[in-house]
């Protein structure tokens, strides 16, 4: 049966899903690495393709622009579709010196001024945070990467593209957090909520500290290729 946003049939979306934020990307990915890959649906311009990696049943489905957005997908996906572990594979502003354009982070948490944090549990501001075994796959892929600079850390998944308030920005990087965007604690509290895992792997596109390397739109859409060979692992681990 359809869910309101998801035009597929039940059996058609694979328990192991990749999530770009970019609609663009998640076609490009699935033309570029799924083998067999099928529109299983494109309800509202988000295509998702689901085929195989190296054998495996995988789907690549996006998540469009923000938590909204990423929370209605990866709802449906884990209660409708049987899906179990859904990896994000998206684009991040570096806040932090030890970053760079080109990097990839690995979000073990994620910071959030979205309203989701204290909508759970009354008086409690939730932490969101990366399922372990989704993290651990994706660390030991990324050992085994000789081309890729990756880190580990929290992100800032922010509601807002354009309002970069400098004592925010500059409070979360005092405290360690790599890089901004605007999915991962949507996606970890859905998988919380819904009984899934979630994992977020990013590329640093821009940063907010020296603008100087920043990446072109059409870049932000191909530059993807260590971000999605973590990713993979990890959803395989
Ligand atoms: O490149 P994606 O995965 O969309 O991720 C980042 O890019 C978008 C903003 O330009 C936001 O969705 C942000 O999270
Ligand atoms: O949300 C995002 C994504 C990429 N770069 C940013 O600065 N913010």
């Amino acid at each position: 049966m359809a869910t309101p946003h998801i035009a597929a049939e039940p059996g058609q979306i694979a328990p192991l899903v990749l999530m770009p934020g970019d609609p663009k990307r998640a076609a490009r990915i699935a033309a570029e690495h799924l083998e067999g890959a099928e529109l299983v649906s494109d309800v509202r311009g988000i295509g998702c393709w689901t085929g195989t990696w190296q054998g495996t049943p995988m789907s690549v489905m996006a998540s469009g622009m923000g938590v909204p957005s990423v929370s209605i997908y990866a709802t449906e996906l884990f209660r409708f579709y049987g899906v179990q572990r859904i990896v994000r594979v998206g684009t991040c502003g570096g806040m932090s010196d030890k970053v760079a354009v080109g990097d990839t982070i690995v979000a073990t948490a994620a910071h959030t001024n979205a309203s989701l944090s204290t909508l759970f549990v009354p008086g409690i501001s939730l932490s969101w945070t990366a399922s372990y075994p989704l993290l651990r796959g994706a660390m030991d892929a990324a050992a085994t990467l000789t081309d890729a600079t990756v880190h580990t850390g929290p992100v800032y998944c922010s509601d807002h593209f354009y309002f970069a308030n400098p004592d925010i920005i500059g409070g979360l990087a005092k405290y360690g957090t790599l890089g901004v965007e605007m999915e991962s604690a949507g996606l970890y509290a859905c998988a919380a909520a819904e009984g899934g895992e979630a994992l977020t792997v990013l590329t640093v596109s821009d940063h907010l500290f020296d603008g100087s390397q920043d990446m072109t739109s059409e870049q932000r859409e191909t530059l993807y290729a260590n971000s999605v060979r973590i990713a993979a692992a990890a959803l395989l681990a």
